[in-house]
Protein backbone atom coordinates (compact mmCIF):
# COMPACT_ATOMS: atom_id res chain seq x y z
CA UNK A 1 0.00 0.00 0.00
CA UNK A 2 1.25 3.13 -1.10
CA UNK A 3 2.17 6.19 1.94
CA UNK A 4 -0.38 8.01 0.99
CA UNK A 5 -2.84 5.49 1.47
CA UNK A 6 -1.64 4.72 4.70
CA UNK A 7 -1.88 8.08 5.77
CA UNK A 8 -4.88 8.40 4.74
CA UNK A 9 -6.23 5.58 7.13
CA UNK A 10 -4.77 7.45 10.25
CA UNK A 11 -6.05 10.71 9.18
CA UNK A 12 -9.67 8.79 9.18
CA UNK A 13 -8.57 7.33 12.15
CA UNK A 14 -7.87 10.55 14.07
CA UNK A 15 -11.19 11.61 13.15
CA UNK A 16 -13.05 8.75 14.87
CA UNK A 17 -11.11 10.74 17.91
CA UNK A 18 -8.98 7.34 18.50
CA UNK A 19 -5.88 7.72 20.27
CA UNK A 20 -4.01 7.32 17.10
CA UNK A 21 -3.34 10.77 14.92
CA UNK A 22 -1.18 11.30 11.92
CA UNK A 23 1.81 13.62 12.65
CA UNK A 24 3.73 13.73 9.60
CA UNK A 25 4.79 11.26 6.79
CA UNK A 26 8.63 10.10 7.23
CA UNK A 27 9.67 8.06 3.95
CA UNK A 28 12.94 5.95 4.37
CA UNK A 29 14.99 5.85 1.03
CA UNK A 30 17.94 3.14 0.47
CA UNK A 31 20.78 4.68 -0.12
CA UNK A 32 21.52 1.66 -2.16
CA UNK A 33 18.73 1.60 -4.41
CA UNK A 34 16.90 4.75 -3.92
CA UNK A 35 18.79 6.33 -6.97
CA UNK A 36 17.41 3.41 -9.33
CA UNK A 37 14.00 3.63 -7.96
CA UNK A 38 13.54 7.53 -7.99
CA UNK A 39 14.40 7.35 -11.61
CA UNK A 40 11.93 4.09 -12.90
CA UNK A 41 9.77 4.83 -15.71
CA UNK A 42 6.20 3.78 -15.27
CA UNK A 43 4.20 3.44 -18.42
CA UNK A 44 1.96 6.12 -19.37
CA UNK A 45 4.31 8.69 -17.90
CA UNK A 46 2.88 7.99 -14.34
CA UNK A 47 4.80 9.05 -11.13
CA UNK A 48 6.63 6.46 -10.02
CA UNK A 49 5.86 5.55 -6.10
CA UNK A 50 9.45 6.36 -5.19
CA UNK A 51 9.22 9.89 -6.03
CA UNK A 52 5.33 10.07 -4.86
CA UNK A 53 6.83 8.63 -1.74
CA UNK A 54 9.50 11.56 -1.37
CA UNK A 55 7.17 13.98 -2.89
CA UNK A 56 4.86 13.36 -0.22
CA UNK A 57 7.23 13.06 2.65
CA UNK A 58 7.56 15.51 5.87
CA UNK A 59 10.74 14.32 6.49
CA UNK A 60 13.08 11.80 4.68
CA UNK A 61 15.09 9.59 6.06
CA UNK A 62 18.67 8.33 3.50
CA UNK A 63 19.13 5.15 5.36
CA UNK A 64 22.41 3.02 4.50
CA UNK A 65 24.53 5.41 3.97
CA UNK A 66 27.58 2.97 5.07
CA UNK A 67 26.59 1.12 2.06
CA UNK A 68 27.72 3.19 -0.94
CA UNK A 69 30.55 6.22 -1.71
CA UNK A 70 30.36 9.15 -1.10
CA UNK A 71 30.11 9.42 -4.84
CA UNK A 72 26.75 7.76 -5.23
CA UNK A 73 25.16 9.24 -1.96
CA UNK A 74 25.72 12.88 -3.54
CA UNK A 75 23.74 11.95 -6.02
CA UNK A 76 20.92 10.53 -4.35
CA UNK A 77 20.82 13.99 -2.13
CA UNK A 78 20.69 15.44 -5.40
CA UNK A 79 18.00 13.71 -6.43
CA UNK A 80 15.81 13.86 -3.88
CA UNK A 81 16.64 17.50 -3.25
CA UNK A 82 15.56 17.61 -6.65
CA UNK A 83 12.29 16.33 -6.02
CA UNK A 84 11.28 17.92 -2.68
CA UNK A 85 12.16 21.15 -4.35
CA UNK A 86 9.43 20.63 -6.81
CA UNK A 87 7.09 19.29 -4.76
CA UNK A 88 7.87 19.13 -1.46
CA UNK A 89 5.02 21.47 0.55
CA UNK A 90 7.76 22.50 2.55
CA UNK A 91 9.69 23.90 0.28
CA UNK A 92 13.17 22.36 1.65
CA UNK A 93 11.42 19.14 3.33
CA UNK A 94 13.61 18.08 5.69
CA UNK A 95 16.71 15.37 5.32
CA UNK A 96 18.45 13.02 7.64
CA UNK A 97 21.08 10.50 6.54
CA UNK A 98 21.24 7.75 8.89
CA UNK A 99 22.78 4.23 9.29
CA UNK A 100 20.27 1.15 10.46
CA UNK A 101 18.00 4.13 11.04
CA UNK A 102 19.58 5.61 14.27
CA UNK A 103 17.43 8.88 14.64
CA UNK A 104 16.96 11.16 17.32
CA UNK A 105 13.65 10.94 17.79
CA UNK A 106 13.35 14.45 18.64
CA UNK A 107 13.56 14.71 14.61
CA UNK A 108 10.90 12.65 13.85
CA UNK A 109 8.49 12.57 16.38
CA UNK A 110 5.62 15.47 16.57
CA UNK A 111 6.31 16.79 13.48
CA UNK A 112 2.78 18.30 13.37
CA UNK A 113 2.59 18.12 9.68
CA UNK A 114 -1.43 17.52 9.60
CA UNK A 115 -2.92 19.58 12.30
CA UNK A 116 -3.72 23.05 13.09
CA UNK A 117 -0.73 24.39 14.60
CA UNK A 118 1.41 23.96 11.66
CA UNK A 119 -0.93 26.82 9.95
CA UNK A 120 0.95 29.11 11.93
CA UNK A 121 3.91 29.07 10.19
CA UNK A 122 2.44 27.77 7.17
CA UNK A 123 2.13 31.49 5.54
CA UNK A 124 6.12 31.62 6.05
CA UNK A 125 6.50 28.38 4.18
CA UNK A 126 4.02 28.94 1.60
CA UNK A 127 5.84 32.51 0.82
CA UNK A 128 9.23 30.32 0.62
CA UNK A 129 8.10 27.53 -1.77
CA UNK A 130 7.17 30.21 -3.95
CA UNK A 131 10.15 32.22 -4.04
CA UNK A 132 12.50 29.10 -4.60
CA UNK A 133 10.37 27.14 -7.14
CA UNK A 134 12.75 26.28 -9.48
CA UNK A 135 10.29 24.93 -12.13
CA UNK A 136 13.19 22.18 -13.57
CA UNK A 137 10.83 19.18 -13.93
CA UNK A 138 7.74 18.63 -16.02
CA UNK A 139 6.77 15.37 -13.70
CA UNK A 140 6.07 16.54 -10.25
CA UNK A 141 5.99 20.14 -9.69
CA UNK A 142 4.74 22.57 -6.50
CA UNK A 143 2.00 25.32 -7.54
CA UNK A 144 1.50 27.95 -5.36
CA UNK A 145 -0.82 31.30 -5.54
CA UNK A 146 -2.50 33.57 -3.30
CA UNK A 147 -6.24 35.23 -3.80
CA UNK A 148 -7.74 37.88 -1.75
CA UNK A 149 -11.29 36.95 -0.92
CA UNK A 150 -14.21 34.66 1.03
CA UNK A 151 -14.69 30.95 -0.42
CA UNK A 152 -18.28 29.92 -0.37
CA UNK A 153 -17.53 26.50 1.81
CA UNK A 154 -20.00 24.48 -0.25
CA UNK A 155 -18.05 26.16 -3.68
CA UNK A 156 -14.88 25.55 -1.93
CA UNK A 157 -15.75 21.96 -1.05
CA UNK A 158 -16.47 21.45 -4.90
CA UNK A 159 -13.66 23.25 -5.92
CA UNK A 160 -11.26 20.64 -3.74
CA UNK A 161 -13.69 17.62 -4.45
CA UNK A 162 -13.05 18.24 -8.59
CA UNK A 163 -9.88 18.03 -8.23
CA UNK A 164 -8.68 14.94 -5.48
CA UNK A 165 -12.34 13.09 -6.56
CA UNK A 166 -13.90 14.05 -9.79
CA UNK A 167 -10.56 14.17 -11.05
CA UNK A 168 -12.06 15.83 -14.09
CA UNK A 169 -9.96 18.71 -14.36
CA UNK A 170 -7.76 19.64 -16.84
CA UNK A 171 -4.56 21.60 -17.67
CA UNK A 172 -4.35 23.85 -20.91
CA UNK A 173 -3.10 20.85 -23.53
CA UNK A 174 -6.22 18.74 -21.91
CA UNK A 175 -3.90 16.62 -19.24
CA UNK A 176 -5.95 15.72 -16.50
CA UNK A 177 -4.55 17.22 -13.25
CA UNK A 178 -3.21 14.67 -10.67
CA UNK A 179 -2.84 16.22 -6.92
CA UNK A 180 -1.06 14.18 -4.61
CA UNK A 181 -1.25 16.43 -1.97
CA UNK A 182 -2.51 20.49 -1.01
CA UNK A 183 -2.11 22.26 1.70
CA UNK A 184 -3.65 25.80 2.32
CA UNK A 185 -4.71 28.72 4.10
CA UNK A 186 -8.31 29.57 3.11
CA UNK A 187 -10.83 32.20 4.13
CA UNK A 188 -14.05 30.75 4.45
CA UNK A 189 -17.03 33.56 3.98
CA UNK A 190 -18.59 34.00 7.72
CA UNK A 191 -15.89 32.58 9.73
CA UNK A 192 -13.54 34.56 11.61
CA UNK A 193 -10.78 32.25 12.14
CA UNK A 194 -8.14 30.94 9.44
CA UNK A 195 -9.09 27.40 7.98
CA UNK A 196 -6.16 24.69 7.15
CA UNK A 197 -6.89 22.72 4.09
CA UNK A 198 -5.24 19.49 3.68
CA UNK A 199 -5.08 16.68 0.89
CA UNK A 200 -3.59 13.79 0.21
CA UNK A 201 -4.39 11.80 -2.35
CA UNK A 202 -8.30 11.79 -2.52
CA UNK A 203 -8.79 12.14 1.02
CA UNK A 204 -8.79 16.22 2.28
CA UNK A 205 -9.83 17.72 5.52
CA UNK A 206 -11.20 21.34 6.55
CA UNK A 207 -9.71 22.57 10.30
CA UNK A 208 -10.67 25.82 11.60
CA UNK A 209 -7.51 27.54 13.51
CA UNK A 210 -6.99 29.52 16.66
CA UNK A 211 -5.79 31.86 14.47
CA UNK A 212 -8.34 34.84 13.26
CA UNK A 213 -8.54 36.81 10.44
CA UNK A 214 -6.67 40.25 11.26
CA UNK A 215 -8.85 42.04 9.02
CA UNK A 216 -11.40 41.30 7.39
CA UNK A 217 -11.37 43.17 4.20
CA UNK A 218 -7.80 42.01 3.61
CA UNK A 219 -8.27 38.10 3.35
CA UNK A 220 -5.40 36.20 1.93
CA UNK A 221 -6.24 32.81 0.51
CA UNK A 222 -2.99 31.19 0.32
CA UNK A 223 -2.91 27.65 -1.59
CA UNK A 224 -0.15 24.55 -2.66
CA UNK A 225 -0.39 22.26 -4.61
CA UNK A 226 1.54 19.11 -5.05
CA UNK A 227 1.09 16.71 -8.56
CA UNK A 228 1.67 16.39 -12.15
CA UNK A 229 0.14 18.26 -15.13
CA UNK A 230 -0.54 21.19 -12.28
CA UNK A 231 -1.39 24.59 -13.96
CA UNK A 232 -1.28 27.59 -12.01
CA UNK A 233 -3.49 29.77 -14.29
CA UNK A 234 -6.35 27.39 -14.36
CA UNK A 235 -6.55 26.13 -10.75
CA UNK A 236 -6.48 29.62 -9.98
CA UNK A 237 -9.06 30.63 -12.03
CA UNK A 238 -10.92 27.47 -10.42
CA UNK A 239 -10.51 28.96 -7.08
CA UNK A 240 -11.29 32.26 -7.73
CA UNK A 241 -14.79 31.28 -9.04
CA UNK A 242 -15.23 29.70 -5.32
CA UNK A 243 -14.10 32.81 -3.54
CA UNK A 244 -16.20 35.64 -6.14
CA UNK A 245 -19.28 33.46 -6.06
CA UNK A 246 -19.96 33.21 -9.96
CA UNK A 247 -21.45 30.05 -9.85
CA UNK A 248 -19.87 28.65 -12.62
CA UNK A 249 -17.44 26.31 -11.06
CA UNK A 250 -16.57 24.12 -14.57
CA UNK A 251 -14.07 25.84 -16.98
CA UNK A 252 -13.79 24.66 -20.21
CA UNK A 253 -10.88 22.59 -19.10
CA UNK A 254 -12.90 20.03 -17.39
CA UNK A 255 -14.20 17.26 -19.83
CA UNK A 256 -17.98 15.76 -18.87
CA UNK A 257 -18.26 12.26 -18.08
CA UNK A 258 -14.34 11.66 -18.87
CA UNK A 259 -12.41 11.10 -15.55
CA UNK A 260 -8.70 10.48 -15.90
CA UNK A 261 -6.32 7.36 -15.57
N1 LIG B 1 24.70 -2.05 6.14
C1 LIG B 1 23.52 -1.65 6.59
N2 LIG B 1 22.53 -2.53 6.70
C2 LIG B 1 21.33 -2.13 7.16
C3 LIG B 1 21.09 -0.79 7.53
N3 LIG B 1 19.82 -0.67 7.94
C4 LIG B 1 19.27 -1.89 7.83
N4 LIG B 1 20.17 -2.77 7.36
C5 LIG B 1 19.98 -4.20 7.09
O1 LIG B 1 19.28 -4.37 5.88
C6 LIG B 1 18.52 -5.57 5.92
C7 LIG B 1 17.11 -5.27 5.45
O2 LIG B 1 16.56 -4.33 6.32
P1 LIG B 1 15.65 -3.16 5.83
O3 LIG B 1 16.04 -2.70 4.49
O4 LIG B 1 15.61 -2.18 6.94
O5 LIG B 1 14.29 -3.94 5.79
P2 LIG B 1 12.95 -3.50 5.11
O6 LIG B 1 12.83 -2.03 5.13
O7 LIG B 1 11.90 -4.32 5.72
O8 LIG B 1 13.20 -4.02 3.67
P3 LIG B 1 12.69 -3.35 2.32
O9 LIG B 1 11.33 -2.86 2.57
O10 LIG B 1 12.78 -4.50 1.35
O11 LIG B 1 13.70 -2.27 2.01
C8 LIG B 1 18.59 -6.07 7.36
O12 LIG B 1 19.49 -7.15 7.38
C9 LIG B 1 19.15 -4.89 8.13
O13 LIG B 1 19.94 -5.30 9.22
C10 LIG B 1 22.19 0.15 7.40
O14 LIG B 1 22.10 1.35 7.67
N5 LIG B 1 23.37 -0.35 6.93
Amino acid sequence: MSSGAVASMFWVDAELGSDIYLDGIVTVVDSKYGLKHLAEEKAGGLINEATRQVALADLIIINKTDLVPEEDLSQLRTAIRYRIMNGSINGLGKILETQRSRVDLSNVLDLHAFDGLSGISLQKKLQYVSATQPHLDQNIITVTFEAPGNAKEESLNVFIQNLLWEKNVRNKDGHCMEVIRLKGLVSIKDRAQQVIVQGVHELYDLEETPVSWDDDAQRTNRLVFIGKNLDKDVLKQLFMATVTETGKQRTTHSKEGQVCP
